[in-house]
Formats: C-alpha cells, structure tokens, sequence
C-alpha cells in the first residue's frame, strides 16, 4: 500500500505540473499507519452511525473494505450521500486535507461516513499515508501568485 501511495503522490505532483518526486522530501519520517474498522451488526442501522461524517486529514488514502454495504460520500453540488460501490479487488482511494493545502485548492479532500449494517458485520483497513511530523503544510510556492 505504501508503494502505490507514492506512485499515487508522483501522479499528483505530475497533474500539478511539479516534478513526479516534488512530494518525495515531505516522507523522510513519515508516521503513515494501517487501521483495522469492525463495524458490528445494528438492528437500528438509520439511529446511529458507524463512523461520523469526517475527511481524512492526512494526504491520501488507500481504502480496503470487505464488499458489504456501508460507506458513503458527500457530493459537493448537492450535499447529497451517495453509496460507494464495492468494486471486487480494487482500493478506494480518499484525498485527504493535505493534498487540498499543498495544491493550493486544486485537489478537494472527500467527507465521507459509515452507516451501519442490520444483517452484516463490516471490516475495512484504511492505509494513512502521513508526512513526517515536522512537516510545515501550507500551499507549495510553484501553485501560489504571491
Ligand atoms: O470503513 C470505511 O469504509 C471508511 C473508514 C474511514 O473513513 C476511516 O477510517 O477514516
Ligand atoms: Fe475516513
């Protein structure tokens, strides 16, 4: 996971126009980190949340999750929920608040929440991939006027 985060960060710097390594210095330290998510079942899956709306405040995520039904995210247009679709084999990928700040807005980091299930446990293991922890985060020089 951690590999493909970092060809995942190449390809942002190169959208941006910055070299495929611009992010590389940001990693030296890194605290990146796996968790394990149990969601159990519910019976009275529209009375509680499985986890809160939220963004990942890191850089970015790479999201794997079992196939049963649960996450979902907000569409900016309309603040609508929309499902995420379980695609058999593939990660979900969340940009976090970081890319938004070092791309100076170009990037927008995802709200996204869990509901709970009534018939089916869930798992899923987000990677966080995270900079170093003195890392100062702020619009990188190239994507600013000023
Ligand atoms: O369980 C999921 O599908 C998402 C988990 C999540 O958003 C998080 O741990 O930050
Ligand atoms: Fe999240």
């Amino acid at each position: 996971m951690e590999k493909l985060a970092f060809k995942l960060m190449e390809l942002v710097a190169l959208s941006l126009g910055l070299p495929a390594d611009r992010f590389h210095g940001f990693f030296k330290d890194q605290v990146s980190y796996v968790r394990l998510n149990y969601y159990p079942i519910c019976h009275f899956p529209h009375l509680v949340l499985g986890l809160g709306r939220h963004k990942d405040s890191g850089v970015v995520t790479i999201l794997g999750e079992d196939g049963v039904p649960g996450l979902e995210v907000k569409r900016r247009k309309n603040g609508e929920w929309v499902r995420v679709k379980h695609i058999p084999d593939a990660y979900i990928i969340n940009i976090g608040d970081n890319i938004k700040v070092w791309s100076n807005d170009e990037y927008e980091s995802v709200e996204h929440r869990v509901m709970v299930n009534s018939e089916k446990e869930r798992y899923s293991y987000p990677f966080f991939l995270l900079s170093a922890l003195s890392t100062v985060v702020e619009p990188l020089e190239e994507l600013t006027n000023e």
